[in-house]
């Protein structure tokens, strides 16, 4: 259970799966409810409104914190990946929500009921290597929809992911589950897993997805990776990003072709991208746009560059009316950002506000 290295916790803290497994024992013979929430630490806003949902609907919540090293291709930042594990257990430990449950005299207050805190060794008995040809052991690898937008950038990426979410879903055992829309298409394909799997916990329908939560001012997607940003980085350019997909929505919208909605946010990135290159001393950003791109939410198949809002959603066309994914990823210095919108009725992707 508790390790004495662990900072203060008023939440109890598993770091095996066999400690974590007597707890959750005793939550399925009382027939509660687990809900939870899979994050790499360096807990923000967007985390806490993932286990937010969870305290809403579920009897426990429980929320793990794990740095997958399957999931970082050898040059990416494993090394250098934010840690703030005694903030984090502050956060949580803050946490309240009151809830009206039938047959209670009066709201119930809940608060996460556990953390999930294993080691690499717990996770790979079989050990892991960041490099596929030289791993061993059983991984999960996610077939003809990792080739698209993130998986395109990340090959090795979906993989890791896929791996380790299995691996957590097997100890953690969850009645719901709940991930964020910022990483679209990596919820979807989990969504997609629990269904190829034959998954239990959860069932395919019990993985929620939660909208983005942004800055309130700037509108940049929170992502425990924008602590590498400067301030400067951090005001200037990295709220160009869905500034470009505004406009590409806005152009979407207005009936332009996928070919032009992408042309007019490439513009504004690389406008941007002048501008921050020609300042110059400290006030330089270094700003590279990797992708932007309009996919479907079923097969992660491009658009067509022809393709236009009317065609797509008319019910005898390819789209038959699903909601567009519209994503991209821009590098601001060392920082790799990503953002999405959905196009259309993001109901249609269980994606609830
Ligand atoms: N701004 C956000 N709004 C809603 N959910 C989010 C947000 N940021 C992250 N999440 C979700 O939190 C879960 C854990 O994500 P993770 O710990 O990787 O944080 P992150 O901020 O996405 O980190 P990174 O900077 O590495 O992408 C994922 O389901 C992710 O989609
Ligand atoms: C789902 C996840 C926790 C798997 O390591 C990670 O990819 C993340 O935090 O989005
Ligand atoms: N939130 C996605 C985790 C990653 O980029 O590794």
């Amino acid at each position: 259970m508790s390790s004495a290295k662990l900072p203060e916790c008023s939440i109890p803290i598993f770091t095996t799966v066999a400690s974590y497994r007597e707890w959750r024992r005793e939550a399925h013979d009382a027939k509660q409810k687990v809900g939870f929430v899979a994050t790499m630490g360096a807990l923000h806003d967007g985390h806490l409104a993932l286990v937010k949902r969870s305290l809403a609907e579920n009897d426990l919540t429980v929320l793990s914190i794990f740095v997958n090293p399957a999931q970082f291709a050898p040059h990416e930042d494993l090394a250098t990946y934010p840690s703030t594990l005694p903030r984090d257990l502050e956060l949580l430990s803050a946490m309240s929500l009151p809830v009206n449950v039938q047959g209670s005299n009066g709201p119930l207050v809940r608060k996460p009921s556990a953390v999930f805190l294993p080691t690499v060794l717990e996770m790979y008995p079989s050990g892991i290597s960041q490099t596929i040809s030289e791993q061993k052991g059983t991984f999960v690898d996610v077939k003809g929809y990792e080739h698209q937008m993130e998986g395109k950038s990340r090959p090795t990426f979906f993989r890791g992911v896929a791996t380790v979410v299995t691996k957590l879903f097997n100890a953690i055992e969850p009645t719901q589950t709940y991930f964020g829309q910022k990483d679209i298409q990596q919820a979807l394909l989990l969504r997609r897993m629990t269904r190829d799997m034959l998954l239990s916990h959860p069932l395919p329908d019990k993985l929620h997805i939660v909208p983005t939560v942004r800055d309130l001012t700037s509108s940049l997607a929170l992502s425990s990776r924008n602590a590498y940003l400067t301030p400067h980085e951090r005001e200037v350019a990295a709220p160009v990003l869905h500034s470009a997909l505004q406009v590409s929505k806005t152009a979407w919208q207005n009936g332009a072709s996928k070919q032009e909605c992408i042309r007019q946010a490439c513009t504004l990135i690389t406008d941007t991208a002048e501008k921050a290159n020609a300042s110059g001393g400290d006030d330089k950003i270094d700003i590279r746009l990797d992708y932007i791109e309009l996919n479907d939410p079923e097969t992660f198949d491009v658009l067509p560059e022809e393709a236009s809002r009317a065609q797509w959603e008319s019910e005898g066309s390819e789209g038959k009316g699903r909601p567009v994914i519209l994503s991209g990823a821009m590098w601001v210095g060392r920082t790799r950002l990503i953002d999405n919108i959905i196009l259309g009725d993001t109901r249609k992707l269980g994606i609830i506000e």
